[in-house]
């Protein structure tokens, strides 16, 4: 199977507030990498002459500025946060500037609907390409890999229990990285 992997540096701050690890309760960050492979949804024979099956430029274009300009420096933060009620109230400008996640935003939640988001961006993008795998280095000790699709490990949420599960942010092939318009 041919398949194509492209890595791309982001800073990220963070909490975990539930208790899985009491020593990441305090913001902090980290230098992350993730890793996308990537395969054509309709395989076919090189052509002999190009012989690609998307250039590398356009296959990750729209990933690549989607990390870089939404993702990088951005802070992860679980919706049932306190915290966040300090962004609405004191520093509401930044706000754009916060990843809002079902539940902690841990390495694992955050392969998932980083994948879900990529798909989405695939689909629109023709459904020339899908992704089979996604890796997201937190540390040069931690990575957490995800294959196959992110549908099993989505964290069921309010919206999917009201049939509207599409409309939430990771699913959306725009540049949002929460549901704040609906929010706020
Ligand atoms: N299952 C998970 N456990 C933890 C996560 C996570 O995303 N998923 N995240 C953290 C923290 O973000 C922490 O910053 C990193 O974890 P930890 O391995 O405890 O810390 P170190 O980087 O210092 O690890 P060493 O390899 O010992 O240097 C915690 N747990």
């Amino acid at each position: 199977m041919l398949e194509l992997s492209f890595t791309r540096r982001f800073s990220m701050g963070h909490r975990l507030i539930s208790g899985s690890s009491e020593r990441c309760a305090i913001p902090h960050g980290h230098n992350e990498f993730v890793t996308v492979t990537l395969q054509a949804t309709r395989p076919s024979r090189l052509d002999g002459a190009g012989n690609v099956i998307v250039p590398f430029a356009d296959a990750k274009r729209r990933w690549h500025d989607f990390v870089d300009t939404r993702l990088d420096h951005a802070f992860q933060i679980s919706s049932q946060d306190p915290l966040l009620d300090w962004f609405r109230t004191r520093e509401p400008e930044r706000m754009t500037r916060l990843v809002i996640t079902p539940g902690d935003p841990t390495t694992e939640l955050m392969a998932a609907l980083l994948y879900a988001k990529l798909a989405a961006f695939l689909r629109d993008d023709g459904d020339i390409l899908r992704c089979t795998c996604l890796s997201l280095e937190e540390t040069p000790t931690n990575t957490v890999t995800l294959s196959g699709g992110p549908e099993p490990y989505l964290p069921v949420t309010t919206e999917a229990a009201t049939g509207a599960d599409r409309s939430v942010w990771w699913h959306r092939a725009d540049m949002t990285i929460s549901d704040l318009g609906t929010e706020l």
